[in-house]
């Protein structure tokens, strides 16, 4: 027996890959700050999309001769230049912010340490290399007094969730307050259920947390209607009372935040979208300047005339200015009911001067109009590739994984050697011609052994059964006894699925006809079995449909698989059949599946033509109805003599 590898010495290597993989990234990370300073001094745009697309198409590429999938290669170095472009971009932003340095920043937030507000502060100073001395808030007002007051230097503000919107008290405050918002910042937000050690989700019978998550996990907490809910002026709150209350409670917050109140994890993915992010702005006393080489974003306030169209023609400026719109929202006036004050963010530097023009129009057509700010934007939209560049290019490397329909079980990349069906003396594939004819049960009289006789002596070696759910087993049993003995395969055709357990016990293959084609069941059935199968072609169905029924049976497990064109409806004779010979070559060229072909529903005179072409284009084999056996007798001759020639 193979021995295992032993589990410890594994991970052991995988740790050690880890910790290069880590040295890399922090590497990488060094490298494009070097490029950042040198696009400081050639005044470049810090995001190149033409560098990151041929980067991406590289990488992908050499990530396919590690057998590594596109996709996964794709989203790995997205997120890999988002923070590259963000620490670019954070960088950047200091070095314009220079002269106002400091050694220590006060940073208002709300609640404590933990809480959703103080780790994307966190996350914030330690990418700017600040140093950051924490000031928990009470609510959002404390929160702009303390910066207002210079208590703070910075205050950090959620505006907006993509699960619960818009914080709209947030938006409220910003209407009062002469700060200014001087950067944003997102951060990913994964709810947990965080409790005491040794807590059961059983026994939680109170839920502590701040309003916008229990918004935010509305669905989860409507699945535990007997957890009672306990509002909280913050995350850090309802963690703290959570450390310091029993095994029966829990709050709501991320699975770091909890680290610092000794709470563990005993749910997460809390929230009702699986993407849950917070975008906060970072209000400070004085705006800043963005470097033009940054992506800037403006937030502006404003209110229009109570005219029709009035809004609609400040956004018009906008439009003329060719600025996009990221945001608009609007809020309730205090004191003026039914009148609204607009929220625009839109993707501008008011350095620029289409900004400052467009803003200086807007003036003129408004009521009242402020810049609450124009800070660097966060938003980094991830580079994409064509979706050609992501699919596997079967030449370019000789470890790619198989592209989806490559990997289809009746194509030949999925199996190299062609299938070769042998039944008794009947082969099928690989070279062999098998010569079938087909009959119905009911029209045999009782001469069975001198009909068996006189098809094996026309030269067939198979005989396909059709219309047994007509006989009693005793007939089928004798006449399958005189094909078995004169060396003849009998191939029952499966009319209806009720009939299986009885075809199959008295058939050495079966076959599924055109119109059962579509019948998932009986294809499922089949593949179970250990018996070979002819599929015929629905005289409906395209080469897909047929294909696609041929890999759900093989799916299951039968590869002794036999493909039978039979005939598809045409618009020169609707009222026939016509033999799709073009199918035979085409399948035959991606398929390693043996194919015959059954010419009993095709007009007659045509037979012995269309036997000689479909031998003539490798058919595995002809079926012919039964009929004038002198007549088949030659034409098997003539076939057979046509086959052995080179
Ligand atoms: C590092 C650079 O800056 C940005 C970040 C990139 C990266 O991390 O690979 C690539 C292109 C730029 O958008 C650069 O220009 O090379």
């Amino acid at each position: 027996m193979k021995k295992a590898p032993q589990l410890n010495l594994v991970r052991e290597q995988i740790t050690s890959v880890d910790k290069s993989l880590l040295e890399l990234l922090a590497k990488r990370r060094q490298l494009s700050l070097e490029v950042a300073r040198s696009k400081e001094i050639d005044i470049r745009p810090i995001r190149d999309t033409k560098r990151e697309k041929e980067l991406l198409a590289d990488l992908v590429k050499q990530g396919r001769e590690h057998g590594l999938d596109a996709h996964y290669v794709l989203s790995l170095y997205q997120s890999i230049i988002e923070d590259s472009v963000l620490n670019q971009q954070a960088y950047l932003q200091s070095q314009a912010d220079f002269a106002g340095r400091k050694l220590l920043y006060n940073i208002a937030y709300l609640g404590a340490r933990g809480s959703y507000s103080y780790i994307a502060a966190h996350r914030y100073c330690e990418r700017r290399d600040m140093e950051m001395q924490d000031m928990g808030c009470h609510s959002f007002g404390e929160i702009i007094r303390a910066v207002e007051s210079g208590h703070a230097d910075y205050g950090f503000l959620p505006i907006e969730n993509t699960s619960s919107g818009s914080i709209n008290e947030v938006y409220d405050l910003l209407q009062h307050t002469n700060l200014s918002i001087v950067a944003e910042t997102t951060i990913e937000v994964g709810h947990c259920l965080l409790a005491k050690p040794n807590s059961s989700l059983e026994h939680i019978k109170t839920v502590y947390a701040h309003p916008q998550p229990i918004s935010q996990c509305s669905r989860y907490l409507n699945e535990h209607p007997n957890i009672k809910l306990h509002y909280c002026a913050s995350s850090a709150e309802a963690m703290e009372l959570v450390s310091k209350g029993d095994n029966t409670v829990a709050a709501i917050g991320s699975a770091e935040g909890g680290a610092y109140y000794n709470l563990e994890v005993l749910d997460q993915n809390l929230a009702n979208q699986k993407i849950n992010q917070s975008r906060f702005i970072v209000v400070a006393r004085k705006a800043v300047s963005v470097p033009t080489q940054i992506p800037a974003k403006t937030t502006l306030i404003m209110t229009t005339g109570q005219t029709p169209g009035s809004l609609a023609d400040a956004l018009l400026v906008l439009k003329l200015h060719n600025l996009n719109i990221t945001k608009l929202e609007s809020r309730p006036i205090y004191g003026t009911p039914w009148e609204e004050m607009f929220y625009l963010d839109i993707d501008g530097n008011t350095a620029h001067r289409h900004v400052r023009q467009a803003l200086h129009e807007m003036e003129r057509i408004t009521r009242f109009i402020k810049v609450l700010g124009c800070y660097s934007s966060e938003n980094v939209k991830p580079t994409q590739l064509e979706n050609s560049q992501l699919l596997i290019e079967p030449d370019s490397s000789k470890n790619a994984l198989p592209q989806e329909a490559d990997s289809a079980r009746y194509s030949r990349s999925f199996k190299e050697h062609n299938t070769e069906v042998v039944s008794g003396e009947l082969h099928i594939g690989n070279g062999a011609l098998a010569a079938i004819t087909s009959l119905n049960v009911t029209t045999l009289g009782n001469s069975y052994s001198q009909q068996a006789q006189a098809l094996r002596e026309a030269g067939f070696q198979a005989v396909i059964v059709d219309g047994i759910s007509q006989v009693n087993n005793d007939v089928l049993s004798h006449f399958r006894n005189q094909l078995n003995n004169l060396g003849l395969q009998c191939i029952i055709s499966v009319q209806q699925q009720a009939d299986l357990l009885f075809a199959k016990s008295h058939a050495d293959l079966l076959l599924i006809p055109g119109e059962q084609m579509f019948n998932k069941e009986l294809l499922s059935q089949l593949g179970a079995m250990n018996m070979p199968v002819i599929l015929e072609r629905n005289n409906m169905a395209s080469e897909q449909d047929w294909l696609s029924a041929a890999d759900s049976l093989l799916s299951c497990g039968n590869q002794q698989l036999i493909l039978c064109e039979a005939g598809i409806r045409s618009f020169s004779h609707p009222e026939q059949l016509t033999l799709d010979l073009a199918a035979l070559v085409n399948i035959k060229s991606i398929s390693h599946l043996p194919m015959i072909i059954n010419l009993s529903y095709i007009n007659a005179d045509l037979q012995p033509q269309l036997a000689q072409a479909a031998e003539h284009l490798h058919a595995d084999g002809i079926v012919l109805p039964a009929g004038n056996l002198k007549e088949q007798r030659q034409l098997l001759a003539e076939i057979y003599r046509q086959h052995s020639q080179p």
